[in-house]
């Protein structure tokens, strides 16, 4: 549903991804690994149109995004869970939620239902600050935000960095849930491996700002951990 072809990225002068080619499909966790600083951030950026390509294409089924904005991009169906959360500190939870309600392709709607109940905690919070909020809890509210439009795909930039234990383990479990709904695509990119075989089907990794290998999470051997991962 969602693919990326021949893919060129980056900032001013460097270029940082090139030619990168790679597809999400309905009901996969797709994930996206490598070390720090080969491209990761920049491709979500990429794919959800924060940072323009310089060649190739994103397509939706088979729709061109390429030249879309990010809030047409939204409308379209792909929800955005950003590294770093981006939760508008100022604003309460119930403020940062209803932001989310802004990418629905129908407005004057309310936060559904579904996207509050996979994160319990935030109702008993939503008169407090987002910048009150731990890391943790700030996580849950972005995944929260980025469902209330109901996305049919969910780009989770390294939604676990940084988190408590207990935290990653209620992320790894709406990871799952959402999966079982058979309906959404999800791209993960994530540091942890033990994560990524714990959800992921099918992963990339990047090197050097280009797709070094591929292939299902069952296949994720020793020696292409070594070769591409391990610092
Ligand atoms: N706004 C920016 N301006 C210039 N260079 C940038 C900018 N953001 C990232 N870069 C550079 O682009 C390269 C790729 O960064 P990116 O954040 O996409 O990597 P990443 O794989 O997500 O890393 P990490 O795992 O550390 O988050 C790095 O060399 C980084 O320094």
């Amino acid at each position: 549903m969602l693919a990326v072809q021949q893919l060129e990225a980056g900032y001013g002068e460097s270029v940082i991804l090139r030619n990168v080619t790679l597809e999400v499909k309905q009901g996969e966790v797709v994930c996206l690994l490598g070390r720090n600083g080969v491209g990761k951030t920049t491709l979500m950026k990429s794919i959800m149109g924060v940072l323009k390509a310089r060649k190739g294409r994103v397509t939706y089924y088979g729709d061109d995004l390429t030249k879309r904005t990010p809030g047409q991009r939204a409308k379209r169906g792909i929800g955005y869970v950003p590294q770093g959360r981006e939760i508008f500190p100022q604003l309460t939870v119930f403020e940062n939620l209803l932001l989310g309600l802004e990418a629905s392709p129908e407005k004057g709607r309310v936060v559904p239902e579904s996207a509050i109940a996979k994160f319990p905690v935030l109702p008993t919070m939503y008169g407090r600050r987002g910048g009150d909020l731990s890391g943790g809890q700030q996580q849950q509210l972005a995944f929260a935000r980025a469902l209330a439009s109901q996305p049919e795909v969910l780009l989770l930039d390294e939604p676990c960095e940084g988190i408590q234990p207990s935290i990653v383990d209620d992320i790894r479990d709406v990871i799952r849930s959402i999966k079982s709904d058979g309906k959404t695509a999800i791209l993960l990119a994530e540091q942890s491996l033990e994560f990524v075989k714990s959800v992921g089907d099918y992963f990339y990794i990047l090197e050097k700002g280009s797709v070094a290998w591929e292939g299902n999470c069952e296949s994720l051997s020793d020696e292409v951990i070594r070769r591409y991962l391990t610092v």
